[in-house]
């Protein structure tokens, strides 16, 4: 559960509005700073994760306890941003991304459409600080349900903030700076971590322990930061398989859970999911992207619950068949395993057809039909 930050008599100070902005019901901004009517403005919500992590030294960059301090102080560490934009920060939640789930990231959503895409929104760009280790989920859930043309960028930290060389107070500049970058714009959300800039749609974490972890292996960068400004490779465009979600009147998830596959894969996984009844899809990450496990998914498949197949090597193409196939097993075409499995929830939720979510614009692209 989020932890209450206590907040420093100079934010209480700065809480007496100037700006005419009134918060949605239910957010809570915790943090404001001096209102400068000549600077864009971007909300935060920090979530927690290694770039609010606390170790018991500076030499602790490996052991240390993530999403212990408060999105106050991580602005309060980099002063220069206050010369870059007005700063609001909400309070998420302050937790290791690994305890991140579909309940926060439906009420990050909710209220970034409502914050950053309203006609009348005073905001430049979304910031969301957030644990690297599922960082490319919700950034991919935010790309796919925030729908409007102002950026949502991603960040997080792979220090902790009392280590030696903590990588999160220039990485939260970075994030800043492009959001309020007029290029970053029709870009999607975006994932900014040691000076580079990538697709939330393709980027994901490729290394459990180093800063340079993630990278988008095939389609890569978008851009990056020199001397700490953004610039990007390419103009603006939109992943050619992308689709999105209206989030609006959705109140949860349905549970999709993702079984990795391997030599001697044990079919009691599969009957185990469907007995319990309340799983709704399944992302099978298989060792060649086939379904491998024939016999296995037999009883699942007749089930009628949506199989999502993709390669446990986590990159690369798992192609549609040229004509749709008969049947629950369908293609992640490029999207990767743990982004498989949020597309699925979004389109359970939404009453979109799996199929087509997943197969159709790659269909028409590889066959033209
Ligand atoms: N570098 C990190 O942020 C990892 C951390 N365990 C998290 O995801 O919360």
């Amino acid at each position: 559960s989020p932890t209450p930050i206590p907040i420093a008599s100079s934010q209480v100070l700065s809480l007496v509005r100037r700006d005419n902005w009134t918060p949605p019901a239910g957010l809570n901004v915790t943090y404001q700073s001096e209102y400068n009517a000549s600077l864009p403005s971007t909300m935060i919500f920090a979530t927690g994760g290694t770039i609010a992590g606390r170790g018991s030294s500076s030499t602790a960059s490996g052991v240390y306890q993530a999403g212990s301090i408060g999105v106050g102080a991580l602005v309060d560490a980099v002063p220069e941003l206050l010369n870059v934009s007005n700063i609001y920060g909400v309070q998420i939640a302050n937790v290791g991304s690994p305890s991140i789930n579909s309940t926060i990231q439906l009420n990050m959503a909710q209220y970034a459409n409502k914050v950053l895409c309203a006609e009348d929104s005073i905001f430049d760009s979304l910031v969301i600080t957030h644990g690297t280790d599922t960082l490319e989920e919700t950034a991919f859930f935010m790309d796919l349900t925030v729908n409007c043309r102002k950026p949502v960028i991603i960040v997080g930290a792979m220090r902790p903030a009392t280590a030696l060389s903590a990588d999160g107070p220039a990485n939260l500049y970075a994030a800043v700076k492009t959001g309020v970058f007029p290029d970053s714009k029709d870009r999607g959300a975006l994932i900014v971590m040691n000076d580079r800039i990538g697709s939330a749609f393709y980027t994901q974490k490729t290394h459990v322990n180093y800063l340079d972890t993630f990278k988008a292996p095939e389609p890569g960068y978008l851009g990056g930061l020199f001397n700490n400004e953004p610039f990007y490779y390419y103009g603006p465009a939109t992943p050619k398989y992308k689709n999105t979600f209206d989030v609006t009147n959705v109140t949860s998830l349905p549970k999709v859970d993702i079984v990795y596959g391997h030599q001697e894969t044990d079919p009691r996984i599969f009957e185990s999911i469907v007995k319990y009844g309340d799983v709704k899809g399944i992302v099978l990450a298989s060792p060649n992207g086939g379904v491998g496990v024939d016999s296995a998914i037999t009883d699942t498949i007749s089930s009628g619950i949506p199989i999502v197949r993709h390669v446990r090597i986590n990159v690369g193409m798992i192609a549609p068949s040229e004509t749709p196939r008969n049947g629950s097993v369908i293609s992640s075409g490029l999207i990767n395993n743990q982004k498989s499995r949020i597309q699925l929830q979004l389109a359970l939720a939404t009453g979109a057809d799996p199929r087509a979510v997943f197969e159709d614009a790659l269909r028409e692209e590889l066959y033209g039909n």
